[in-house]
């Protein structure tokens, strides 16, 4: 049963998005930046710190992990040693969570309970300097950490190897968001705005080669060819999302497996993409505030299986929508901020064509989801009222 041999995928867990693979393309920049920043790490013991940030699926956390391992075997030829502890602060968020986390490091039978914070910091100082090296703390998601409130965890942390002797501490901090803002004002004098890593969204060409490398490490050879890993680049490209490409790449890849064909197609792409988009789209719909999702309905109810829509004609179906739903109908201004909220989200697209008589005109595309599709999601969420915060992507 278990025994039949793999057509398509020679190793699962390089499919998985938290397997870092052996090499990055494309983020050469931002890993001579952690060079420079960490080199006095390297060289003279000292503490250093850098700030990565940029949007989902950009490749920080990757990035970060390859610079680590990096620093970790070259400091194994020096016969040097680092310590090197990586968190999680979505699952540690909270000061005592990512304190047990530092902790249990050293003492992996640390107890959840029953230590004040002074005192884990205080143990945790003296595991540090018994150990005499350099550790570098990475904290991935801080901004998760940061918004429940634990700046003096953050403060105490970029002060920590003033008070080792034998040690320092380095850190690494990660997030979406530029959360550099978040810290207070001696936090930030430790961690300074020069240590910012921009990670940008990849490019559809990026993209593109950051899958082939991921197939070359986890399917069998030639099961996937150039044109295939085109076209998952192509749908990932909205987005800029290794993550999201990945995650394609490896549905699809499971579709091929089941069924028996040898090879991915791009028909697996297809199906894969149909069983994401819907996930990534009901999840960004289900965040629309009720505004939004009326103009959203009243795009995808205009378009009527036409390639795209012009505004004004857009314009009289929203009316008829708001009178539907008894919202009132938002000006023109008004709607179009909507349109653009939701252009930011890669919900729709917009675009501005000249027209004969010499007026520009512009025009809606709803490029992934089909509009009957859109239309029907839309008006069961109008129907199931929740929440009415707009959240942006
Ligand atoms: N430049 C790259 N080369 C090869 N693989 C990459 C590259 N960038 C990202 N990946 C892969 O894409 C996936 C997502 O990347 P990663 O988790 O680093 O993104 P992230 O920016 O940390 O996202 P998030 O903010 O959502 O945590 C991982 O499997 C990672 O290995």
């Amino acid at each position: 049963m278990f025994d039949r041999s793999s057509a398509v995928i020679r190793d699962a867990k390089k499919l998985s998005f938290e397997y870092v693979p052996e090499k990055l393309v494309h983020r050469e920049e931002q890993m001579r930046r952690l060079e420079t920043l960490f080199k006095p790490m390297i060289t003279d013991n000292l503490s250093c710190s850098a700030f990565l940030h940029g949007g989902v699926g950009t490749g920080k956390t990757a990035t970060a992990k390859r610079f680590c391992e990096d620093v970790l075997k070259y400091c194994a030829g020096k016969n040097k040693q680092v310590g090197l502890i990586f968190i999680n602060c979505r699952i540690r968020n909270t000061e005592h969570g990512v304190l047990i986390h530092l902790l249990r490091y050293f003492d992996s039978g640390f107890p959840d309970r029953g230590f004040s914070v002074e005192e884990m910091l205080r143990s945790l100082k003296r595991h540090m300097d018994e150990g005499s090296r350099p550790y570098v703390i990475v904290l991935d998601e801080v901004d998760v950490l940061l918004k429940n409130g634990t700046k003096d965890l953050m403060y105490q942390l970029t002060r920590f190897t003033d008070e080792l002797r034998n040690s320092s501490v380095s850190l690494i901090l990660i997030s979406q968001e530029a959360v550099v803002e978040m810290l207070d004002t001696a936090s930030l004098s430790s961690f300074k705005r020069a240590n910012a890593i921009k990670f940008d969204k990849y490019t559809k060409n990026e993209l593109k080669d950051i899958v082939i490398l991921r197939a070359e490490e986890a399917l069998v050879p030639n099961a996937m060819s150039i044109d295939v890993a085109d076209l998952l680049a192509d749908i990932g490209k909205g987005f800029g999302d290794a993550r999201l490409v990945i995650e394609m790449l490896e549905k699809a890849a499971n579709i091929a497996e089941e069924r028996s064909g040898g090879k991915l197609m791009a028909d697996d792409v297809r199906s894969a993409n149909a069983m994401i988009y819907s996930n990534v789209s009901e999840n960004k719909l289900a965040n629309l505030d009720t505004k939004r999702k009326i103009a959203l309905l009243a795009i995808a109810r205009a378009i009527k299986g036409e390639p795209y829509v012009s505004i004004t004609k857009v314009e009289k179906t929203y009316e008829v929508v708001c009178e539907e739903y008894g919202h009132p109908a938002r000006k023109h201004t008004q709607f179009w901020t909507y349109v653009q909220d939701m252009e930011k989200m890669n919900l729709l697209e917009t675009m501005v064509r000249s027209e004969p008589d010499g007026g520009r005109t512009t025009y809606i595309s709803l490029p992934d989801i089909p509009p009957k599709e859109l239309a029907k999601k839309l008006e069961y969420l109008l129907e199931t009222p929740v929440s009415d915060d707009f959240v942006e992507f």
